[in-house]
């Protein structure tokens, strides 16, 4: 599972990828250039449009240098606005400043003449990972020029003025897409920023996963490649007895199709037995719509795993809470309004099975939590939540952070905004909730499901789009196991 560095940490890879290559810090500026390029070149709506590249004195601004040349080289229009004289550049920019050819158009920016047509391509390599304090003076000027105009624009690995790792502090480049080099970097992964980043794409530029995790670091990112390696084998001669008995519990009148979807997506991701455990008088009519679903006022002796909250109500007692802790006292799925609950008593906390996953939603978190003024804090508090309690805390949302008892931090990397749809973190409770009860570790279990829960929305959305709905994301959860080619 390829690390998250931190800002600061870039460059002790770079220095120690070249050395162990043997190559040049230019050259991997070169391979840094190349994956740029490759990924402009796939977007087919962004060619055979004038290219304008604003390059900044250090090393993302030799990016920009060679992204220019290497533009140029294959037929684009471009200028090139330079910020920096050469004697105040790195010397990989120095050296890629002296491999412009002559026909390639560069200006200062002091004389640019901001005359950018609309539908032209900003790339912006002004700053990278360098960045050490907020954009003051020119730099600042011209950043807000760009916001102003109307052109499609690129930052090249961040947006010139956001941190790497922290809350953007001042003004930054409002990017349509940020091609990120090797990993996202954090920032970029936090709602606080979806204004600055646009689109995020991250290109390879050849360091390999095991060199760039020879380095500190405890947070991750899950890309598919992990998925496999991470779910259980099932051989020929199971029956639905090896496959789990898991129960839904939830669903209060007026909000039972929470566990419905939820018990739904149970089934869908491989559940055995599943068992919705929801009010006695709407149980004829999901019996009808529902059968492969068992309803339940009871609870179920023997079960695998349960999955606690969709539509459970607000108005609920500690002690049911409590209860359910001390009869499964194994570890449970708990979401919506069983966060709710241990938002509102405190000491249910205590109470939880070690290895529970708690699923919330920024506001559930909050609830939890107390406010948070952005998405850095939330993490850290995701963290000390999920060390502090030994529980799995599921952070909802964009690039949802699974944070697990051992101090580590996972990045998903599936999903979309069209799954921000009434009843799709219900569908996430039934999805890891089948596959803790199919006999998968905790963290597996939360890391495995989030995963096929955000392709599942994936494949949805391919046909669904804005249309999309939590029915959809269960109807495709099949697929995912074809995708990843799960036996
Ligand atoms: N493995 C990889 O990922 C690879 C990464 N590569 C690329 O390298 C980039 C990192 O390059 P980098 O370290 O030279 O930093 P970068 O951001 O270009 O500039 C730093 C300069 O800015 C300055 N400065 C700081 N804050 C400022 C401010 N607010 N306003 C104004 N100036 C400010 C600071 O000087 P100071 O002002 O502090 O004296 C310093 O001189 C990285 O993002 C990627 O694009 C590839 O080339 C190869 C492989
Ligand atoms: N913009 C988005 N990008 C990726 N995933 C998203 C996005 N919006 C929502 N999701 C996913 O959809 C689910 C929504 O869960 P939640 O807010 O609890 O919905 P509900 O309460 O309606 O069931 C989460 O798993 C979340 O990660
Ligand atoms: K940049």
């Amino acid at each position: 599972m390829r690390k998250i560095l931190a800002g600061s940490q870039i460059k002790t890879l770079d220095q120690r990828f070249i050395q162990a290559k043997g190559i040049s810090s230019l050259e991997l500026m070169e391979e840094a250039a190349c994956a740029f390029v490759d990924w402009l070149m796939e977007q087919s709506d962004l060619r055979n449009r004038p290219v304008f590249i604003f390059a900044g004195k250090g090393n993302n601004g030799g990016d920009g240098m060679a992204i220019a040349r290497l533009l140029h080289t294959i037929g684009f229009s471009v200028t090139l606005i330079a910020t920096a004289s050469k004697e105040d550049s790195s010397i990989d920019n120095q050296l890629n400043s002296e491999r412009l050819p002559d026909s390639l158009q560069v200006v200062s920016s002091d004389s640019f003449d901001w005359k950018i047509p609309v539908g032209a391509i900003v790339i912006d390599a002004l700053l990278g990972v360098g960045l050490s304090y907020p954009l003051e003076g020119r730099l600042l000027e011209i950043v807000r020029r760009i916001n102003e105009i109307s052109a499609i624009k690129i930052a090249v690995d961040i947006p010139t003025g956001l941190p790497a790792d922290t809350v953007v502090a001042g003004e930054a480049v409002r990017a349509d897409f940020t091609v990120s080099f090797q990993f996202p970097k954090l920032s970029l992964l936090f709602p606080d920023h979806a204004a600055y980043v646009g689109r995020l794409n991250f290109v390879d530029i050849g360091i390999s996963v095991d060199f760039q995790n020879q380095l500190e670091g405890s947070k991750f990112l899950l890309e598919q490649g992990d998925i496999p390696a991470l779910h259980l084998k099932k051989n020929d001669f199971i029956h639905k007895g090896d496959m789990g008995k898991v129960m839904l519990i939830g669903g209060s009148k007026g909000k039972v199709g929470a566990i419905l979807l939820a018990s739904q997506a149970a089934l869908r991701a491989g559940s055995g037995l599943v068992y919705a455990n929801i009010p006695a008088d709407e149980r004829l009519t999901c019996q009808v719509a529902f059968p492969e679903i068992m309803y339940s006022t009871e609870l179920v002796e023997d079960l695998d795993a349960i999955g606690v909250g969709p539509g459970w109500g607000t108005t609920l007692h500690p002690e049911e809470l409590s209860q359910l802790f001390q009869k499964y006292a194994f570890p449970m799925v708990l979401d919506a309004d069983a966060i709710n609950l241990m938002a509102k008593y405190p000491k249910l906390l205590h109470e939880i099975p070690a290895n529970s996953i708690l699923t919330p939603h920024l506001k559930e978190f909050e609830r939890l939590v107390g406010s948070c003024d952005n998405h850095s804090i939330r993490l850290k508090k995701a963290l000390e939540l999920a060390t502090t309690y030994q529980i799995i805390v599921v952070l909802k949302g964009a690039y949802t952070c699974i944070s697990t008892p051992d101090g580590n931090q996972y990045f998903n990397t599936t999903g979309n905004k069209y799954m921000a749809t009434a009843g799709s973190g219900d569908v996430l409770t039934g999805i890891i909730t089948s596959f803790l009860g199919q006999g998968y570790a905790p963290v597996q279990a939360a890391l495995v499901g989030v995963f096929h829960h955000g392709l599942a929305g994936d494949i949805a959305a391919k046909s669904k789009n804005r249309g999309l709905i939590a029915s959809d994301i269960i109807r495709s959860i099949p697929q995912t196991f074809i995708e990843l080619d799960i036996d």
